[in-house]
């Protein structure tokens, strides 16, 4: 037989992309789609599911296209996804009811606020792992049940359902017949426990959520279904399933307790392997599931940062201080420190560690001496700042101070932004050859399942260095910059909590 391959569907907040890989882990070939962002109110951001579909499939073509291969020469598909994001559909149609609700939407800050006053907070950590926070998909189902007209009858009759991305692509994939989704998203939606690995009954009636609409849960590395012959030319095994942030765990070998990620895309997601425990943290970091592979359950620790390298597409898109990312570093790299500006890049509020909803952007610091490019900087660091604060939590929690950072993602080409990232941790920040890891974490899942691999260990020598950041800062000029941070930060707080915010 001619060479066999492992497609990685990666369906991200900003795109969704296809790659294609071999058997020695390398990228065979890439295609890539832009997705259209709906901003229909404040803090309000919306995905067209149906876009998604058609943009995922269409980039899965293509990248067997642009490598000549054919789906017979697929051993199978792995799926990764933007997690949270929450879209509900008519089982009978196939028709979301509703524009997906994406993870970075605030409009049920409200509504977990007053679960919070009425003092579920505990329950909900306690089985979920989660802080009761708008960020996870509960809360959204529940909007869309109690906004679209009709909707909960429907779903109370059984007629709805409900899925993050990957439930949404293996649905469109298997023309209907397969709604799961794997442990790792379940454990997202603030409905899971996570302890049981079961839907919580108790998690459903608070947020009156009918069962009937979820998904089966899987493991993250089992064979849910096979594609309809008509989409990719053949029928496909979808093998492997995890959100994008547990199989960049899994794609950076993070395979044994106490080895921490962190990926830089649209937001930042620092997550840590802490083996077979759950351990429950005591500075607002999550408690996750790390991956469900060959019957064995490993839980993670998660620091989630909601703007990242969404803060260079505002510098692009809101400001337009540069044309296009790659810009950034040149801009920011005209003045040799941020001149006293900090960026607090709170537009969805501050997630960990800090969990403050109703914080907004907030710069500080600026003179009339202050340029785009300090600006720019400023933005940048503020990316640093926020990872330093959540590897702080990390290494309180797990009692260890780590040696090295591996990291992944988007941003992660910017060596200015990689240099500073290391000279604030005192942390050398570890660059893999492969940056691309969440998809190849899901193609490993996938892999796996079918043989195409052996075992998560025999993968270990594919992960190889490309480059590596050494603090280089003196201690002392980092400490200052650290100080200047926790002051911005401090004045973002004072911000939403002294107007009682909107
Ligand atoms: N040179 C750069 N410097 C910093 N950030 C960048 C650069 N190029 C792209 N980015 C940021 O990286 C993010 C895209 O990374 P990606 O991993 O594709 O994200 P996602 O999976 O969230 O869609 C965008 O937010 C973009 O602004
Ligand atoms: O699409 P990304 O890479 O920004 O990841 C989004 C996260 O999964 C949200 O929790």
């Amino acid at each position: 037989m001619s060479e066999a391959f492992i497609l990685a569907l990666d369906q991200g907040t900003t795109s969704s992309r296809a790659i294609l890989f071999n058997a020695a882990g390398e990228m065979v070939s890439v295609a890539q789609k832009e997705l259209t962002q709906y901003y229909p109110q404040a803090g309000w951001v919306e995905h067209d599911a149906q876009e998604i579909w058609a943009a995922q499939v269409g980039v899965a073509a293509e990248a067997l296209a642009n490598a000549r291969v054919t789906a017979k020469n697929v051993a199978a598909i792995g799926i990764t996804n933007q997690r949270e994001t929450t879209v509900v559909w008519d089982r009978a149609t196939g028709h979301p009811i509703h524009r997906a609700i994406v993870w970075q939407d605030r409009r049920t800050a409200q509504a977990c606020q007053k679960l919070r006053d009425d003092g579920h907070a505990d329950l909900i950590r306690s089985r979920t792992g989660l802080l009761l926070d708008a960020y996870f998909s509960g809360s959204k189902v529940r909007w869309i049940l109690d906004n679209v007209p009709g909707a909960r009858e429907r779903a109370e009759r059984g007629e709805l359902a409900f899925g993050t991305m990957d439930s949404w692509l293996i649905w469109n994939f298997t023309a209907g017949k397969v709604h799961v989704t794997d442990v790792t998203n379940a454990s997202r939606t603030m409905l899971f426990n996570i302890h049981s690995l079961q839907w919580d009954d108790e998690l459903l009636a608070l947020l009156d959520i009918p069962r009937s609409m979820l998904p089966e849960v899987r493991s993250s590395s089992e064979v849910y279904g096979h594609t309809q012959a008509s989409h990719l030319g053949g029928p496909i095994p979808i093998a492997g399933v995890a959100g994008d942030q547990h199989a960049a765990l899994f794609g950076q070998q993070c395979i044994a307790p106490g080895l921490v990620k962190n990926t830089y895309g649209t937001g930042c997601f620092m997550m840590m392997n802490t083996g077979d425990t759950p351990i429950a943290s005591s500075n607002q970091l999550l408690t996750t599931v790390a991956w469900q592979v060959g019957g064995r359950t490993q839980y993670a620790l998660e620091g989630s940062i909601f703007v990242g390298g969404a803060v260079v597409k505002w510098l692009r898109d809101g400001l337009g201080l540069i044309r296009q990312s790659s810009d950034v570093a040149a801009l920011a790299g005209q003045v040799s420190d941020n001149g006293g500006v900090y960026l607090v890049p709170a537009f969805a509020g501050l997630g960990a560690p800090h969990w403050e909803s109703q914080a907004r952007g907030t710069l500080v610091g600026a003179t009339l001496g202050t340029t785009a490019a300090h600006v720019a900087r400023a933005a940048l660091e503020s990316i640093c700042y926020q990872t330093v604060d959540v590897l702080r939590a990390m290494q309180a929690d797990a009692g260890l101070r780590l040696a090295e950072l591996r990291v992944d993602g988007g941003a992660t080409v910017n060596p200015l932004l990689m240099q500073f990232q290391a000279d604030v941790l005192g942390v050398s920040v570890v660059r893999p050859r492969i940056t691309e890891t969440t998809a190849l974490g899901a193609a490993y899942l996938a892999g796996l399942a079918v043989g195409y691999w052996s075992s998560p260990e025999a993968l270990q020598g594919q992960w190889q260095m490309e480059r590596t950041f050494d603090p280089a800062m003196a201690p002392d000029v980092a400490q200052r910059h650290l100080a200047g941070w926790q002051r911005a930060v401090a004045t973002a707080r004072f911000w939403a909590t002294a107007q009682g915010a909107d």
